[in-house]
């Protein structure tokens, strides 16, 4: 008979360890040093002397979370929600917000010198964002407690898929500031709702949108009732079985720079409005596009990018993986009479060999893929036909990584900017412009 060799489970060893903190991570996260291995801590700051509680001990690294801190840092802040310690959204609010985008700023340049043995000095201001109320989007996770009767809902823990639920939420825009607690009322206000699995929140323009998945069907009486008392609280329902999304009789959408931009809720949206708004217009700043330029936007989403490049340029042909968001740019250039964008549907991490939107004369790219980058594709394109290429990155590991194909094909690093897009987090978000000169 095989025999089947199960992985022996690393017993971790959850002892508590001292350590001082030398520097941050490109998380947010505090690095220190400790018995030869790389101790990456949470929620622990510069120059901080920590008790931390081991959760990971590994060959070369541990990753372990703070218990006490014994020598504080002067930017160590009180967190303004009474949940940051066990809520997954935000993990520095224990960090000044003045010190947020210099640490971030930091960890860029390290990353830069660490992938491309590269020097960033041409570093711009910062795009800045309102501290609190910024977020537009969010997607709120639900769980049954058959016992209690209840459906909870919150936010995922920390590193965690427990509930945390919280009371409300700071970052959420103003207009869903007692989201929680009119929700959970709501939701369980009849026993119809109880296979709601999760709420995707969205401020738009024209209102506030408000999603529910739920895996089994609930009654058209219990849809009346929830979207008769949501309508008193200004929300507008949108009902997803997992196979159909109900339809609205008007799409949420924003505004910038003139353009109305229709989506649907499974669209990707920049969450920051404002930030997001600054960051286009700081675009077409860097970028200066003129009327004889013909442009390439990959990741172009609904056309955020494109459609206000566009309105400068020759022709834009943007190209995306999801098609509903690639019906929703061709839709938004329709409706805002744009004629000289066109869209295609396609996998940017496959073999574009045969992608049929490839323009040679292009002379301008704009990337702004999502996490992994754009290794694959920018590995494919003959990069040297590129006089200026705009880098919007959410990962700077991957920016720094990519960044070095881009320099290696003579183009040269002139503009480097972050854009706070999501304070309080780790998440950072970065603008560069390479040029050949
Ligand atoms: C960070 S978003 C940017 C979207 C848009 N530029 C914007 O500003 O709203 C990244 C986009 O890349 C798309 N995407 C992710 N992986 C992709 C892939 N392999 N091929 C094509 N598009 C992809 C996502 O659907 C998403 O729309």
């Amino acid at each position: 008979m095989a025999q089947i060799f199960r992985p022996k489970k690393r017993t971790v060893d959850k002892q508590a360890i001292e350590v001082k903190i030398h520097s941050l991570d490109h998380q947010g996260r505090g690095v220190a040093n400790h018995k030869g291995k790389v101790c990456f801590v949470e929620g622990a700051l510069v120059n901080e002397r920590v008790k931390a509680q081991v959760l990971q001990d590994k060959s070369k690294l541990i990753e372990a979370k703070t218990l006490q801190v014994i020598e504080p840092s002067n930017e160590r802040v009180m967190p303004f929600c009474r949940d940051n310690d066990i809520c997954g959204g935000c993990q520095t609010q224990h960090l000044a917000l003045s010190s947020q985008l210099f640490h971030k700023q930091q960890a860029v340049d390290k990353l830069f010198q660490k992938f491309s043995q590269y020097d960033v000095e041409c570093w711009q201001p910062a795009i800045e964002s309102k501290p609190k109320y910024y977020r537009r989007s969010a997607r709120i996770a639900c769980f049954y407690d058959k016992g209690n009767k209840l459906l909870k809902l919150g936010f995922r823990g920390f590193k965690s898929k427990k509930i945390v639920e919280v009371k409300n939420c700071q970052v959420l825009t103003g207009h869903f500031d007692n989201i929680f607690e009119d929700l959970r009322a709501l939701l369980n206000s009849r026993d119809g709702y109880c296979s709601v699995s999760h709420v995707q929140l969205c401020d738009a323009d024209n209102g506030q949108f408000v999603l529910l998945r739920h895996t089994k069907s609930i009654t058209a009486r219990d849809k009346d009732y929830l979207e008769e008392k949501s309508h008193v609280l200004g929300w507008k329902i949108v009902w997803d079985n997992g196979d159909k999304v109900s339809e609205l009789n008007e799409l949420p959408y924003y505004i910038a720079d003139d353009v109305r931009f229709n989506f649907t809720l499974d669209n990707f949206v920049q969450v920051n409005a404002e930030v997001n708004a600054a960051m286009l217009m700081q675009a077409l700043m860097w970028l200066e596009v003129s009327y004889s330029d013909r442009v390439l936007d990959l990741f172009c989403g609904i056309g955020n990018f494109s459609l206000l490049l566009a309105k400068r340029a020759n022709s834009v042909i943007g190209v995306e993986g999801s098609a509903s968001s690639v019906a929703m740019a061709k839709q938004n250039a329709q409706t805002n009479h744009i004629e000289n964008a066109e869209f295609h549907c396609f996998d940017l991490t496959q073999d574009m060999a045969q992608a049929p939107w490839f323009d040679q004369s292009a002379k301008v790219l704009v990337l702004d893929p999502s996490r992994t980058g754009a290794f694959g594709i920018l590995q494919q394109m003959p990069l040297t036909q590129f006089n200026k290429v705009l880098y919007v990155s959410c990962d700077p590991v991957t920016l720094a990584r990519d960044s070095k194909l881009l320099l290696d094909s003579g183009l040269s690093l002139v503009k480097v900017g972050l854009m706070n897009m999501f304070p309080h987090t780790g998440h950072i978000e970065t603008m560069a412009l390479f040029q050949r000169r």
